[in-house]
């Protein structure tokens, strides 16, 4: 039986903050893989900014190909939108019917709005939740608070997002030392993120 630890985001682009959490993860906790699942669209955020799924993913692929226990997931690209992370669990669990078991990994941000999550109680009952440490504002809900599906893993905070790097990168910043080289490269040959208008 693989521990995959399952790691959502729309990853627009994938940063090292992202890599050193998945990295921490399965070096650091009984989590044997983590998968990157690139969401064509989270429930709470604006897809004007977001890139193509298929260049969100391929970027995924360069930062993790060193990586071996590290994997880009593509599962979310065909089901409806927006990607209620609950429905993709259960089509995981068809795909992968044997051989694996599933959990979540999220930042302490997540969990404080995890209650509005839908149908964030059947998750509960049927998944654990790794969660590391993040800054951020508001507070954890009470009934999260030592929940025994929910495990802290204390991993570097790293707070860089990848909003700060379409913005920066827009204005001509140098942004290349919080991507991993090879998502750098792709980055700039492909020109992405450079219009500044659709980088709020
Ligand atoms: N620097 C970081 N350290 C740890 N976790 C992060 C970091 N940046 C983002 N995350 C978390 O990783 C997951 C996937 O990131 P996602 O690409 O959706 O967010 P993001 O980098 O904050 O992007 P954006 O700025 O475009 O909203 C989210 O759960 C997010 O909270
Ligand atoms: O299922 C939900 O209701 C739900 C609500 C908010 C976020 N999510 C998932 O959490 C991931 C990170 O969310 P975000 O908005 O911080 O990028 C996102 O990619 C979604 O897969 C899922």
């Amino acid at each position: 039986m693989k521990n995959i630890g399952l790691y959502f985001g729309t990853f627009n682009p994938i940063h090292i903050g992202h890599l050193a959490i998945a990295n921490h993860m399965v070096e650091f906790s009984d989590l044997d893989e983590v998968w990157f699942v690139i969401t064509p669209q989270s429930p709470f955020k604006q897809k004007k900014t977001l890139l193509d799924n298929n260049h969100r993913y391929q970027m995924v692929l360069e930062a993790t190909l060193d990586y071996p226990k590290l994997k880009p997931s593509k599962i979310e690209f065909d089901l409806q939108q927006p990607n209620y992370t609950v429905n993709t669990l259960v089509h995981l669990e068809e795909k992968y019917p044997e051989g694996y078991h599933f959990s979540l990994i999220m930042g302490e941000d997540n969990l404080k709005g995890f209650h509005k999550w839908k149908n964030y109680e059947v998750i509960l009952e049927r998944y654990s939740l790794y969660v590391y440490p993040r800054i951020s504002k508001g507070v954890i809900a009470h009934q999260f608070e030592g929940h025994s599906k929910i495990h802290r893993v204390a991993a570097p905070i790293m707070e860089i997002s990848s909003t700060f790097i379409r913005q920066q990168h827009a204005l001509g910043k140098n942004i290349k030392p919080l991507l991993p080289a090879a998502v750098w490269e792709y980055m700039d040959e492909m020109n992405f993120y450079k219009n500044l208008k659709a980088t709020p």
